[in-house]
């Protein structure tokens, strides 16, 4: 079984937890968009779901392919949101932002009763890290931001390099204007404590650790999907 038939495996896994008229928070990333090509053969099948896409590549998807949406201003409390990340361990703590939607993604995944994730086995970990974290800072100062992530880091013990992130020669931009730093501090030994650290600073909008969010992850390897609850 290949990369992405694991994605499939546990975006067809995490389908059957989306109940007719349930108001749904839809993830993004190439695991997110298995989620959604399947969900929508369901809704053309004659399920009722309201979405609220976390990136505007999500909302495209989805209107592509004929899911309704609605914004979260319209939808502020949802039921189920259902999204990828690029590492997780145990605890269901995560690494998102790989695709630069870390930031929508942390409001629609707060706004949302439960979260589910979608993930291939690869993807988990015992201590998160290996994966570099992005880091959503406003441009403004961006020099002064990197500076203080790195010193806020140190202050953990945590070293390494930031780079920012670019497409091509240019700044890579996220759906709300942003830069995204990523930090390749290596293993992250506590999360909860980088994340005090990283919203301490004025300049970071958001950063990529999901911690105590999701409520079950729904993991795909060759013998099939299996679930990790939250502790
Ligand atoms: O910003 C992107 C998201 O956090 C994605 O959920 C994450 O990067 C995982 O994406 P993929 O399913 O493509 O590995």
């Amino acid at each position: 079984m290949d990369a992405r038939e694991m994605k499939v495996k546990a975006a067809a896994a995490a389908l059957a937890h989306v109940e007719d008229g349930m108001k749904l928070g839809i993830g993004t990333g190439s695991t997110a968009e298995e989620f959604v090509r399947l969900l929508a053969e369901k809704v053309h099948a004659g399920l009722r779901v309201q979405g609220v896409p976390t990136s505007e590549r999500t909302a495209r998807l989805c209107l592509e392919l004929g899911v309704s949406l609605k914004s979260l201003d319209e939808l502020p409390e949802l039921d189920l949101t259902i999204d990828g990340a690029d590492e997780l361990d145990g605890n269901l703590s995560l690494i998102k932002g790989g695709g630069g939607a870390l930031l929508r993604e942390k409001i629609v995944a707060a706004a949302s009763e439960r979260v589910i994730v979608i993930a291939d086995e690869s993807k988990l970990v015992e201590t998160l890290g290996a994966f570099p974290l992005p880091i959503e800072i406003n441009p403004f100062g961006q020099m002064a931001t990197r500076v203080a992530i790195e010193k806020a880091a140190a202050r953990l013990g945590l070293g390494g390099s930031l780079s920012m992130r670019k497409t091509g020669d240019e700044l890579f931009t996220t759906d709300g204007g942003h830069y995204i730093v990523d930090a390749s501090f290596g293993r992250i030994p506590d999360a909860e404590a980088l994340s005090a650290e990283l919203h301490s600073i004025p300049g970071v909008v958001e950063h990529g650790l999901f911690i105590h969010m999701a409520s079950l992850a729904i993991i795909a390897g060759p013998a099939g999907a299996r679930t990790l609850q939250a502790k």
